[in-house]
């Protein structure tokens, strides 16, 4: 089934492209990353899919509606994590949960949320003393207390530590084998790499490559660095048989440092959007 289909999809500002002709297809149940440079077209793309944006041209229908003119039942079935806000500074995070939970027709239980979330220890204490990844973590709760079936995350763990960043990829891991689709923004690959079961990277307002994290940009075809040491010194080889010249190479024993890589999905980012790696 699938959750979201754009077609064809377009919007400038001063008739300047933002975003100049996008197809996604993104099924239920899966989470897509959304890659970019600044000014990609990110979250011009994703605002429209939220129904927070007009678009000029294009078919959009996100679960099964065409969000520019969908209607009340169809927001309560998305959930959109937005950036912090610090309207409920004085609210504790159980009062902040309960009055997000007081917008839907069917919420979840709210201390079921805020245990999903990690934070129950927290529940009783102001949103104001949270720190920065907690507040992310509040931030989840009110986007999902709403029983979404589809979630937008924007950019989730922007200047969090990489502690938490793991704690919060565990938490959207979670929330995915619920079965809920996700649609993730971010800049960091490695999150990319750690959540989605597909990324598509946009570039100049247009998708310029789509896949999964692991064949992205001709990833898993690439030609291998093979590395080791030397009594001469470090050697490395670009080869397209790694298996084979290791066999060759390991004849007269043990291979010191010896390492295999391909291209990162940085790497195949960076050639994408035409940056030099
Ligand atoms: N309200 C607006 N008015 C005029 N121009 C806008 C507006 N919103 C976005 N733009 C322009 O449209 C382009 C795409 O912006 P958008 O915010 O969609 O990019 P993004 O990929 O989300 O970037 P970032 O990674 O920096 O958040 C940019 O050139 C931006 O300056």
């Amino acid at each position: 089934m699938t959750a979201i289909q754009v077609r064809g999809l377009r919007k400038s500002y001063h008739d300047v492209p933002a975003v100049d002709g996008v197809d996604l297809d993104i099924r239920a149940g899966e989470v897509f990353a959304l890659l970019g440079p600044n000014g990609a077209g990110k979250t011009t793309t994703v605002e429209i899919l939220e129904g927070h944006r007009s678009r000029d041209a294009g078919d959009v229908s996100v679960l099964g509606s065409d969000p520019g003119t969908a209607n009340r039942a169809w927001r309560g079935r998305i959930g959109i994590v937005l950036q912090t806000a610090n309207d409920a500074a004085e609210l504790t995070v159980r009062e902040s949960v309960r009055h997000y939970a007081g917008y839907y027709a069917d919420p979840a239980p709210v201390d079921d949320v805020i245990e999903q979330v990690g934070l129950t220890a927290k529940a009783g204490a102001r949103v104001k003393s949270l720190s920065g990844g907690q507040r992310r973590r509040l931030d989840v709760a009110l986007g999902i207390i709403g029983r979404p079936e589809l979630v937008f995350l924007d950019e989730p763990t922007t200047g969090f530590d990489p502690e938490a960043r793991r704690q919060f990829w565990e938490l959207i891991r979670n929330l995915a084998r619920t079965g809920t689709t996700i649609l993730l923004t971010t800049h960091y690959l490695d999150e990319a790499e750690a959540l989605a079961n597909r990324v598509a990277v946009i570039a100049g307002g247009r998708i310029v490559a789509e896949g999964t994290p692991a064949t992205l940009g001709g990833r898993s075809t690439a030609k291998a660095t093979v590395s080791w040491m030397t009594a001469d010194g470090p050697r490395s080889t670009l080869t397209d048989t790694p298996t084979a010249l290791i066999a060759e190479l390991s004849r007269d024993g043990e291979l010191a440092e010896l390492t295999v890589t391909r291209p990162s999905l940085e790497d195949a980012y960076l050639e994408l959007i035409g940056e030099p790696a």
